[in-house]
């Protein structure tokens, strides 16, 4: 699902909701709110998602992904069933592509089953600013010759975009709310 909306359209107290909602139903644990930026995590009270992808990460030194670790994945993902991502304009279809990688692996779940069976909502407008080193979400993704084989890029790109292609919900915000 995916909640856009201009500034000032309740996004933020949308997110306040929900999360009140998961305290007063005693299902605190079963929802997660991540941002792409430090202060994006703070403002709804979240985490930032490259906290969670660290043990996914290549360094210059290695040219392969990390083998992740499953069993850290899983402690941090057990209770998880729904998962908030705020300002989604900062995120790319490779962000996108290795979330769902570590989801899959958190829940044990087979690779066609997108994040993992977890229940995303993205909030905010996908058009906003680029996202860095990545393809923003509603990038059209090029053909490659058919002689010419796929970058690990390439793979993750193709992947978030058939992430997108899911979200099978959309409720826009369009009020604008003045205090
Ligand atoms: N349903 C509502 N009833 C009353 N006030 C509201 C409601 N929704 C939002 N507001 C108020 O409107 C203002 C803007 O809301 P909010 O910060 O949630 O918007 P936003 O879409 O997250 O904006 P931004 O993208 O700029 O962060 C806030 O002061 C908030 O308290």
């Amino acid at each position: 699902m995916c909640v856009p909306g201009p500034g000032g359209t309740g996004k933020s107290r949308l997110i306040d909701a929900i999360s009140c909602y998961f305290v007063e139903t005693q299902r605190k644990e079963k929802l997660r709110k991540l941002g792409p930026t430090a202060v994006s995590a703070s403002l709804i009270g979240g985490h930032m998602i490259h906290s969670f992808l660290a043990y996914l990460r290549s360094t210059k030194h290695q040219k392969k992904t990390v083998k992740p670790d499953s069993s850290t994945a899983e402690k941090d993902w057990k209770y998880v069933e729904y998962l908030i991502i705020d300002e989604i304009f900062i995120v790319g279809l490779r962000l996108l592509a290795r979330l769902n990688e570590l989801l899959t692996l958190g829940k044990r779940a087979p690779p066609e089953v997108p994040f993992g069976g977890i229940n995303i909502i993205l909030f905010d407008d996908y058009i906003q600013y680029m996202p860095v080193l990545d393809k923003p979400l509603y990038a059209n993704l090029e053909r490659r010759s058919s002689t010419c084989l796929p970058t690990e890029a390439d793979v993750q790109y193709g992947v978030g975009h058939s992430l997108v292609l899911q979200i099978n919900t959309a409720i826009k915000l369009t009020q604008p709310n003045e205090n």
